[in-house]
């Protein structure tokens, strides 16, 4: 393990997603992005092989960064407020990258398909064996989400990084929360309200016919 994993705490992380449904079962970006920021220390963590995840993934973080730091910050205080704002204005592409190629909606897709993995991690992590590989867990899960939206080359280089990845039990203790069994039950509290955030973001997309933003 790098240095720097006394840095992370699961339960930051976990506090940021609970943090993320509004009474008007918004999504609130904020939250939403501490969330992605902490599981990226995390990720760093575990070594440069995983360094071209973290860019990519802190790339699309800074991107909604600046939006929520800019004139129109506002309009991206939520996921459905930025939604209606993009569309009302004609800010997103929707056949083909072209005039936006960084929209808001755009970006938070990737995030969003992106925490439908983790949410299968997570669950697979919570309900594993003392001895199962966390490697195993980790490209199972991939597959059957993201891996589905990432070329081959991305494909096989993830695969090669998911074999760097510690035992079930190292990568819990990793989470600073105590034992492994301590992390297990913290998962069990915060996985509902990932799967909240990830259900609502993917009702919006649905209803919104952005699923599928180039
Ligand atoms: C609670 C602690 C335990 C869990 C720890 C998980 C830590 C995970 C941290 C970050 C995950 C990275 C999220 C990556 C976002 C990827 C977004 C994406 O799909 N980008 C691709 C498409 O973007 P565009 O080209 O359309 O702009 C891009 O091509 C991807 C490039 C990088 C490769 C992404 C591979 C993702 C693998 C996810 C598994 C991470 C492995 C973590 C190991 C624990």
């Amino acid at each position: 393990m790098a240095a720097g994993a006394e840095t992370f705490s699961l339960r930051e992380v976990l506090v940021a997603f609970t943090a993320c449904v509004s009474e008007q079962r918004e999504v609130r970006v904020d939250p939403y992005l501490a969330g992605w920021k902490g599981l990226v220390r995390f990720l760093n963590c575990l070594g440069t092989i995983f360094s071209f995840i973290s860019k990519d993934a802190v790339t699309k973080i800074e991107i909604i960064e600046n939006y929520r730091n800019s004139d129109q910050q506002e309009k991206y205080l939520t996921v459905q407020s930025m939604v209606e704002y993009e569309l009302a204005n004609d800010l997103v592409d929707l056949q083909k990258r072209s005039k936006h190629p960084d929209s808001g909606c755009r970006t938070f897709l990737r995030l969003h398909r992106a925490l439908h993995w983790l949410q299968m991690f997570l669950e697979g992590l919570r309900t594993g064996e003392d001895n199962s590989k966390t490697s195993v867990i980790c490209s199972e899960t991939y597959n059957a989400s993201l891996a589905n939206y990432h070329p081959w080359i991305i494909r096989k280089a993830a695969g090669v990084a998911f074999c760097a990845l510690p035992t079930r039990n190292t990568f819990l203790e990793t989470m600073n929360v105590g034992t492994a069994e301590e992390a297990v039950a913290m998962l069990g509290e915060a996985l509902p309200y990932i799967c909240e955030v990830y259900k609502i973001t993917e009702e919006l997309y649905a209803q919104h016919k952005l699923l599928d933003l180039p």
